[in-house]
């Protein structure tokens, strides 16, 4: 890996070329959680622990790509405020299995929201992804979808599952990818194929944490 490539890691020039990426504006506390989750000693309970808390971040500014309306509410002293509120419509689509970890992030921010689940194995052979499972709320071509997948490393997962929401008619326009760490590699697999889709994270970095699925479920 040259110089060239450790210089645009930090996300500035990424953003500026794919105008659909945005990285979570990154802080100490958000540096730390990044820190833990990467640091092999970290034990499974701290992992989950922290896994949660930088979900949650990266979930919160996900619904933040989400449309909303004005609206108005009339405050107890019979005051006017102007607010907003989140247009109906939405629903989240896990990719099984670590993109599981990011429903419980969701759900505590949207309560009764559904949820779609889709599982995609490579071959062991031949590295193609494919499709093995897929639920989705059965109106979902009308709404916008929060596709949730932590972890992406060449982007292969997250683009048959794409292809797959794509196939079922959902605008590409209204997929919302939530993720927590993903290579430039997989950035320019899925915004090069994808280029309609909005992709959150909070870090491009050109090693992937890929035990966070064992890890956080605490499986072999
Ligand atoms: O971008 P990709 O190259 O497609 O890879 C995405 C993720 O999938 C793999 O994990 P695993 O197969 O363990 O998935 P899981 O944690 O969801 O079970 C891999 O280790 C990455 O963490």
């Amino acid at each position: 890996m040259g110089n060239a490539e450790l210089d645009i890691i930090d996300g500035a020039d990424y953003v500026n070329h794919y105008k659909n990426l945005k990285i979570l504006h990154c802080n100490n506390q958000i540096k730390e959680l990044q820190t833990i989750l990467r640091d092999r000693e970290t034990s499974r309970s701290d992992f989950k622990f922290s896994a949660d808390r930088l979900i949650r971040l990266v979930i919160e500014e996900s619904l933040n790509q989400l449309p909303f309306t004005d609206c108005k509410v009339k405050t107890p002293t019979n005051s006017i405020y102007d607010g907003l509120k989140y247009k109906s419509g939405n629903c989240g689509v896990s990719i099984v299995r670590s993109g599981e970890a990011m429903e419980q992030g969701l759900r505590d921010c949207c309560r009764s929201i559904r949820i779609g689940k889709i599982l995609v194995e490579s071959d062991a052979d031949t590295h193609e992804a494919k499709v093995v499972y897929a639920r989705f709320p059965e109106d979902i071509a009308q709404r916008h979808v929060l596709l949730m997948y932590p972890i992406m490393s060449t982007g292969n997962t997250v683009s048959k599952a794409v292809t797959v929401l794509k196939e079922h008619k959902v605008k590409e326009e209204n997929i919302i990818l939530s993720n927590l760490f993903c290579t430039p590699a997989a950035v320019q697999t899925v915004l090069e194929s994808f280029p309609k889709l909005k992709m959150l994270t909070s870090e491009v970095h050109p090693v992937a944490p890929n035990h966070f699925g064992q890890k956080y479920f605490g499986t072999d």
